[in-house]
């Protein structure tokens, strides 16, 4: 198993602390006769994209909603912003954004009467009959981040009339108005076509740029886990492997190029001189990292007939994890 448990300490940089704590979190169901989520540990360092990736069934909506304050933890501590979800839930809830797998808005109001809404019910601003009569806050923040998102034209306009992924970015905009310092994302782009799928990303990090808030992402795509800073993968309720996505790949799937000549023996023995490690199976198999290749290939005096490397995706590393 991979576990680069503190990704955010590095010879040039001083640890940062984490925004995200998880300890040994274990979620029995009632009834059930497994974990859930099995003694699980990692954290997610402030202002990055974190993405919990694993297959139907492996955890990851329990663990979402346990670090949400929206289920009780069975054993284990989480400390999201240096609070405790189980002792300090509301406090946590007032430095987090959530963005549900089913939308949540009210059709038959305008995007900004939806903002506002969500907005009074939770606190944040008094509530007034109209946009114009709303605090000056609330209009800049509004303003603001319906400029980020690009819907500042589509404000007033009911929200039946919105497509999904304009129904996704209003979520978005609602969830950051309170300035979370983290936002949850339970598989945000499930439903979603390709390219709303690419604007809802670049709209979050820019969102991330701009207002630094911390990115928690769930998702079966692996695609958008490989834009993560640092991705945690469950099965079973277990960590598998956690880690950038560049280390997950490269521990887990071999990087290697397949060789071959006219004069086998002469290139065999070129490798063997060149220290790679080579069977005697042809074509040959030399495992080598991609920035070793060139040279590599350079020394090999040998005429040669195939050339194939192979690099790995977070695809073959998923699956090559899952598939265990
Ligand atoms: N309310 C519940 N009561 C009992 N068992 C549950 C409950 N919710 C989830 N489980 C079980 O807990 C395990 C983890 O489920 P969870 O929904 O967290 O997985 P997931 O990774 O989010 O899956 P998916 O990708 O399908 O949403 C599964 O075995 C599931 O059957």
């Amino acid at each position: 198993m991979i576990q680069k448990q503190d990704a955010s300490s590095s010879a040039l940089s001083p640890p940062v602390a984490p925004i995200i704590k998880v300890e040994r979190l274990v979620k029995r169901y009632k009834k059930a006769e497994t974990n859930a989520v099995n003694e699980i540990s990692f954290s997610v360092r402030p202002g990055s994209l974190f993405s919990l990736l694993g297959p139907n069934g492996a955890g990851k909506t329990t663990t979402i909603s346990i670090l949400t304050t929206t289920l009780q933890p069975t054993s284990g501590s989480v400390m999201i912003a240096d609070y405790d979800i189980s002792r300090q839930a509301s406090a946590v809830r007032k430095n987090i954004g959530i963005i549900f797998q089913k939308p949540s808005l009210d059709l038959n109001l305008t995007a900004e009467e939806n903002v506002r809404f969500h907005a009074t019910l939770y606190g944040l601003y008094p509530f007034r009959p109209s946009y114009k009569t709303m605090p000056k806050g609330y209009q800049q923040r509004i303003d603001e981040l319906a400029n980020v998102l690009e819907i500042r034209e589509d404000l007033f306009k009911p929200v039946k009339k919105f497509s999904g992924g304009m129904m996704r970015k209003l979520e978005i905009l609602r969830s950051l108005l309170h300035n979370p310092r983290v936002l949850f994302l339970d598989e945000p782009t499930t439903g979603l076509d390709p390219s709303s799928r690419r604007s809802l990303w670049e709209y979050l990090s820019k969102v991330r740029l701009e207002q630094q808030t911390t990115i928690f992402l769930t998702t079966h795509y692996l695609e958008e886990a490989e834009k993560a800073d640092d991705i945690c993968i469950i099965n079973k309720g277990n960590i598998v492997a956690h880690g950038t996505p560049a280390q997950v790949k490269a521990e887990l799937v071999e990087e290697y190029v397949l060789l071959d000549a006219d004069d086998r023996a002469s290139l065999l023995a070129e490798l063997r001189r060149l220290d790679l490690s080579v069977g005697e199976q042809v074509p040959f198999k030399v495992s080598l990292a991609h920035d070793r290749l060139h040279s590599v290939l350079k020394a090999i005096e040998t005429p040669l007939t195939l050339i194939e490397t192979h690099l790995p995706s977070l695809e073959d590393a998923y699956m090559e994890i899952i598939g265990k």
